[in-house]
């Protein structure tokens, strides 16, 4: 009987393993698998020799034989779960065996599943299950447990159980119940009839796409005023040519930021205004009628014989369509409010006057509510926050339900519909009203109203969450064509990917539990198989090029280099006393809540507690909390008329600890609405410039905005007549201590100052420098903090620095000045910059210096940060200064940020210079869709 380990120091330990392992039944497992230390101390579990998997590697070939039941599925005892746990782990093996030639053999496809150490213990189980529940976020768990590890570490070591690794070091977190009692339907090659041939189909699109060198459209003169560079004549006929396909009519324009996706979709659609064949009214209306056959009304066959995919449309009644009957509206661009104006900008300037394409701008209170005026336009640009408001999630939501069925019928993705369940509406269905006539009136807004040719979601990475309103209401959106446009389309998790498939209509993968069969549950079972498995998918669907990629042997466009320099600065004396007594207090008290098992419902202090110390990083001040002043501005007369006891129960809100229901941290300058809801100042303005002032908490209703969002001071103001601004979040902090001071200048302040200086001689008695002919050199500084911003600004102003700033709390207009004054003012140098406002969309090419002064959860949001000025249009080198303080939480973080971009890079196939692996050939294609021994 050879041993199997499967416990592991391997970094891949995850929740993944543990929910493995927790799907076993631990005395069955120790019963029928003897289990022995090693030589480290670790645990065995010794596997029938007949399997054929070795300890070195589960290089076997053997599939461990299971018993059918009567109804053909595996019974499900507990003895036959441990078989599914050895199917799980024999798979690794198997897999092996059959890839293809061209798969790269190395022992990593082979991935151990690894539970946690100690999984013999039950007091390991138990601590994990009330320490680490599933509904945190993922950077969360992660991040908690990378922060404290040293502190739960020796809790551990104290309670003989031992570290759980965090669930990051595993892209994939399974939830348990997906392995449970049915995990047959998780072997590839059993899925559903209809999901097979929906697969089929991506296959077939994958294979037609294969090697197949991309060709190239332009547009006719005129049409756009500057030319298109290759690669985007490449997306461009893309583009036409996915439009057409039937497998999903539409897709994913991945390219980097600032390699002018934006531009590709425009000529896109002039392409399609200007070169269909003008339309008379009556065909127009008959459009209208086509469209509502939209969105899965169409049959798809695969004529294997020829390659061929054809689309049956079926008749719809005439009833249906009179029902159904709604104008017929040109592209509708969805974009965050921050780049609202800059696509209006670009679709005014690249477009030539004689061409002219009619655009709306759909947004602000004075909005129409007509449908047929919307129908009007060839584009109607609006954002997220509006369509969340004006499209109901019903059908979403009732999908959600199949989903949760299904769910609950097979064993899988419970935890996902639970999550769901408790999403948005607590998964009550919207129902329209009742009329007096008791009809049902339609509560839909104007966007819901009109049938869309072509829907494209810009920073479609918004959606990235399959249950939050946005992402619902973007898949109700009626259209023929669906885009998502996004240089960073995977953030956190390949869950994310999920998203875009229910948006695209692109099944199998559109269904959750078809997307865990044939996506999710592959690479969690074999990394490499699955990315590659994935990167087939994305092969039938999205188009990614990076900076790096080359097209016949040339880079894809020829920008200056890219410099990023980690500045690792130290401490001073005080800040490193300051931040030592803060990470030993925050220690003690993980440790304490660890003790008592108290941890998750601890989640605020923690997240709280780690926000400090990430804060004290930047400058200790931070930790002391101050209030914004414009926030008191604003408001204060409201406060004043509230009755007293509402005055109070808002306060009482704001000092217990909780969570900003936007960004999911403990709030920056904490604002409570009228409706007792808590946010970030700075996430909650950003929000209401999205346009929507239904409040974002979810179930609120309740109408909000600048009047009715109270801090703290001004609500201890007309409380106790106090104008005490304290808003210390920390009692223990001596107020008197010099780093604590708003003059004191923090090591990174000082660094950044530093580096103004290396490349304007500012800061300095010395003027301002310039390159001759170039303009002056100028930076851009990301803060996610808008205090650091302030505290940033006052040394700015002490050097006389001249500097414009962008954070959530100004208007669209205002940000607009500042982008606009930032780069054509040759005074202006700088602009302060809040990462949660300025990271998307945004072209800042003047700048050629990016300066990040704290790090940010995952790293593509960084990258996004950067692209700001490393652009199209950039003409000098970009230096980009990321600053961490040495042995801090910081360097957690970074290890964190590492993890998520090797998962993006393999979900890509792409190496560190963003150049894609080596390509698919068929075989591969046809072993990824239909498993080793199925004919095509
Ligand atoms: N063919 C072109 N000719 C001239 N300028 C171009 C061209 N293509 C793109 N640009 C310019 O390059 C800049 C970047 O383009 P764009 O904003 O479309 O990039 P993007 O890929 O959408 O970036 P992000 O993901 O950051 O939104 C813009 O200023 C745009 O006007």
């Amino acid at each position: 009987m050879e041993p199997i380990a499967i416990s592991s120091t391997d970094s891949e330990s995850s929740d993944w393993d543990l929910d493995l392992y927790k799907a076993l039944n631990a005395s069955q497992l120790e019963d029928s698998a003897s289990s022995f230390p090693n030589s480290r101390g670790d645990r065995f579990l010794s596997l029938p020799s007949s399997s054929g998997i070795n300890s070195t590697g589960l290089q076997g070939s053997i599939q461990p034989e299971r018993k059918p039941s009567q109804n053909g599925h595996s019974s499900h005892s507990n003895h036959d779960m441990e078989d599914d746990q050895l199917q799980i782990l024999s798979s690794f093996g198997d897999s092996k065996r059959i890839l293809p030639p061209s798969f790269p053999q190395s022992s990593s496809s082979s991935r151990q599943i690894v539970p946690p150490r100690g999984v013999g213990s039950s007091q390991t189980r138990e601590t994990y299950g009330k320490t680490y529940p599933h509904q945190w976020p993922n950077h969360v768990k992660a991040h908690m447990e990378e922060t404290f590890n040293r502190a739960s570490n020796d809790v551990m070591k104290d309670n003989h159980v031992s570290r759980v690794l965090p669930s990051y070091m595993n892209p994939i977190s399974v939830p348990t119940s997906q392995y449970g009692a049915q995990s047959d339907l998780y072997r590839p090659g059993v899925v559903n009839e209809q999901a097979a041939v929906d697969e089929r189909l991506i296959y077939q699109v994958a294979l037609q796409d294969l090697n197949q060198k991309l060709p190239e459209v332009d547009l006719p003169e005129g049409l756009l005023s500057v030319s298109l560079l290759r690669h985007q004549k490449i997306a461009l006929a893309w583009m036409i040519q996915k439009e057409k396909s039937v497998a999903c009519s539409g897709g994913i324009l991945a390219d980097d930021q600032g390699l002018g996706k934006t531009i590709s979709m425009i000529a896109l659609i002039q392409n399609q205004k200007f070169l269909s064949k003008p339309k008379s009214d009556e065909s127009l209306k008959a459009e209208a009628l086509n469209l509502d056959d939209d969105d899965g009304k169409d049959t798809v066959v695969v004529d294997e014989e020829n390659h061929e995919v054809k689309l049956i449309t079926e008749a719809s009644t005439s009833t249906q369509k009179f029902h159904n009957r709604k104008p017929a509206a040109g592209s509708l661009v969805v974009c965050p409010a921050s780049v609202l104006r800059q696509w209006a900008r670009e679709l005014d300037e690249k477009v030539p006057d004689e061409s002219k394409l009619d655009v709306l701008i759909y947004h602000g209170g004075n909005r129409t509510k007509d449908p047929v005026e919307l129908a009007k336009y060839d584009v109607v640009l609006t954002t997220y926050a509006i369509v969340a408001k004006e499209v109901p999630t019903k059908v979403t939501d009732e999908e959600d339900d199949d989903d949760q069925r299904t769910g609950d019928r097979f064993g899988i993705s419970s935890s996902f519909a639970n999550r769901k369940r408790k999403g948005v509406n607590g998964g009550k269905k919207k129902k329209g009203r009742k009329g007096i006539d008791g009809s049902i009136i339609d509560c839909s807004g104007t966007l819901a109203k009109v049938n869309w040719f072509r829907v494209i979601l810009d920073e479609a990475q918004t959606i990235k969450n399959a249950r939050t309103q946005m992402s619902k209401s973007c898949c109700g959106l009626r259209a023929k064509k669906r885009w998502c446009l996004s240089g960073t389309p995977i953030q956190n998790s390949i869950d994310e990917v999920f998203s875009y498939f229910r948006f695209l209509k692109c099944d199998p993968y559109a269904n959750y539990q078809s997307f865990c069969n044939q996506i999710k549950i592959p690479i969690s079972r074999s990394s490499e198989t699955g990315y590659r498995k994935l990167r087939a998918v994305f092969k039938a669907i999205m188009l990614r090029r990076t900076k790096g990629t080359l097209i016949d042997g040339q880079p894809i466009i020829n920008l200056p280099p890219k410099t990023i320099n980690l500045k690792a600065v130290d401490f001073s004396t005080e800040e490193r006393a300051f931040y030592q007594k803060l990470e030993a207090e925050s220690r003690s008290r993980f440790k304490a809540y660890a003790a008592a098992g108290t941890v998750s419902q601890n989640y605020a202090n923690i997240l709280l507690m780690l926000l400090r110390l990430r804060q004290a990083c930047d400058h200790p001040l931070l930790v002391k909390g101050f209030s914004s002043e414009s926030v008191s501005r604003v408001s204060t007369r409201m406060a004043k008329n509230l009755p007293k006891d509402m005055q109070s129960n808002l306060l009482n809100l704001l000092e217990t600890l909780t969570i900003c229901h936007l960004c999911k941290d403990p709030p920056e300058d904490a604002v409570v609405t009228l409706c007792g809801h808590v946010f970030c100042y700075q996430c909650v303005s950003e929000y209401l410039t999205g346009d929507d002032n239904t409040c974002p908490a979810p179930k609120c209703k309740s109408q909000i905005g600048a009047d009715v969002v109270f801090n703290k001071a001004t609500l201890r103001n007309s409380v106790h007549n106090d104008d005490d601004n304290h808003g210390a979040s920390s009692s223990r902090i001596d107020a008197k201590s010099i780093v604590l001071q708003q003059d004191y200048s923090s090591s990174k302040i000082r660094a950044v100052l530093e580096i103004i200086q290396s490349f304007t001689g500012a800061c300095s008695s010395s003027s301002s420098s310039s390159n001759v002919g170039e303009g002056p050199i100028k930076a851009i500084i990301f803060s996610q903090w808008t205090r650091m911003l302030d505290l940033v600004e006052m040394s700015l102003n002490q050097y006389c620095i001249v500097h414009r700033r962008l954070d959530g709390s100004m208007s669209l207009a205002s940000r607009d000045r500042a982008v606009k004054e930032f780069n054509t003012d040759p005074e202006v140098i700088i602009m302060l910059m809040s990462l949660k406002a300025g990271n998307l969309g945004l072209n800042m090419v003047a700048a050629s210096h990016v300066i990040l002064l704290d790090l940010w959860w995952n790293p593509t949001t960084e990258d996004q940060a950067i692209d700001r000025a490393h652009r199209i249009g950039q003409t000098r080198p970009v230096t980009v200064s990321r600053l961490t303080i040495k042995d801090t939480v910081e360097d957690r973080i970074l290890a964190l940020q590492d993890e998520k971009r090797k998962m993006v890079a393999s979900a890509f196939g792409e190496d560190q210079s963003g150049r894609s692996g080596p390509h698919l050939t068929a075989e591969d294609l046809r072993y990824l869709f239909m498993g080793a021994n199925q004919p095509v």
